[in-house]
């Protein structure tokens, strides 16, 4: 089967976690680990998980972080090879700070990846997996990680003009950066509450609220994640809601990102609509609940 290529990115993520509650200059005990992140890269894990084949179309530096993210993605069994390995960007870095009031605070610095611009594009259109005249036709993963200004040319340029398009924002941060595409035919969008708001322009009380929004706006589908709450996708006016399992919560880093994943995966096997909104929130609670390794 063709595989789903997973574009945008392949980090180390910094996490410091600790169960105190966290505030502004807190300074208390905690973990700090280095786990391999990166939404392209999340998602590529997710999907690895259900057996999905991928791809990463990604920028890493020619260095030890480089080499140790691609050999974690390889023993995976991703496909790292087409993968955009710069000899002077350095590999990028994200640190997030969790408490028990969820996540804090984060700074992604994703300059390298931006700074590789379409390059790593490039095997769309040299005939590896696509060509300007025969575009790649099959599943890609994209992250908002990508500059506003190459994310406004892949919404007119040939690189994923016929591709089954699944976008996520990479935080509310970047939300704004996937505003050229929301209009795309193809495009299936993946945003939490907060990046619903960001593109409306307003603030949806509910993710059913936002779903509908978004397609009011000429998104042709969404899918709208709400933490504990309703998730919703909605596609040609009809908008479908289910409740998230009650797990106990020992991580969010990530959880958006699984939930992506296993939607993708099952809906590759042939999941209807309704089936595929519950194994994406059954794959969320396992990771929030701790019950799959990150
Ligand atoms: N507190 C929680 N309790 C139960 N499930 C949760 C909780 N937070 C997240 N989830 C699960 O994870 C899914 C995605 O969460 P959320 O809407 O917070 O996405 P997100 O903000 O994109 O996540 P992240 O940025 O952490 O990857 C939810 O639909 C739900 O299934
Ligand atoms: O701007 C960004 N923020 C967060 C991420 C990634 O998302 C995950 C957290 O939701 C985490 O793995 C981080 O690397 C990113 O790739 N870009």
């Amino acid at each position: 089967m063709t595989p789903v290529l997973c574009i945008g990115s392949v980090l180390w993520d910094v996490i410091g976690r600790t169960p105190a509650h966290m505030s502004v200059g807190s300074d208390v005990p905690g973990h700090i680990i280095r786990v391999p992140g990166g939404v392209a890269l999340n998602i590529a894990f997710g999907l690895a998980r259900f057996g999905v084949g991928c791809e990463l179309l990604t920028a890493v530096g020619r260095d030890i972080d480089g080499t140790a993210l691609l050999e974690e993605a390889r023993q995976r069994g991703i496909g790292t090879a087409h993968a955009y390995v710069s000899d002077d960007l350095p590999t990028d870095r994200y640190m997030a700070i969790e408490g028990a009031n969820g996540l804090v605070a984060a700074i992604a610095d994703a300059h390298s990846l931006e700074r590789a611009d379409d390059k790593i594009l490039t095997p769309l259109v040299d005939g590896r997996f696509g060509t300007e005249a025969a575009p790649f036709e099959g599943v890609v993963a994209l992250d908002g990680n990508l500059s506003e200004g190459l994310l406004g040319r892949i919404a007119k340029g040939p690189w994923l003009s016929a591709a089954d398009l699944r976008i996520a924002p990479a935080s509310p941060g970047k939300a704004h950066r996937l505003a050229p595409l929301l209009r795309m035919p193809g495009a299936t969008f993946y945003v939490n509450l907060e990046e619903a708001g960001l593109l409306l322009g307003a603030r949806p009380k509910t993710a059913a609220d936002a779903a509908r929004g978004l397609s009011d706006r000429g998104a042709a589908r969404v899918v709208v994640t709400d933490g504990p709450r309703p998730a919703a996708s909605a596609r040609d006016g009809v908008v479908l809601t289910a409740t998230p399992p009650e797990v106990l919560v020992t991580r969010v880093t990530g959880a958006g990102d699984t939930f992506m994943a296993a939607h993708i995966a099952v809906e590759r096997d042939g999941a209807e609509p309704a089936a595929a909104l519950e194994a994406g929130l059954q794959a969320a609670a396992q990771h929030v609940s701790g019950d799959i390794a990150t």
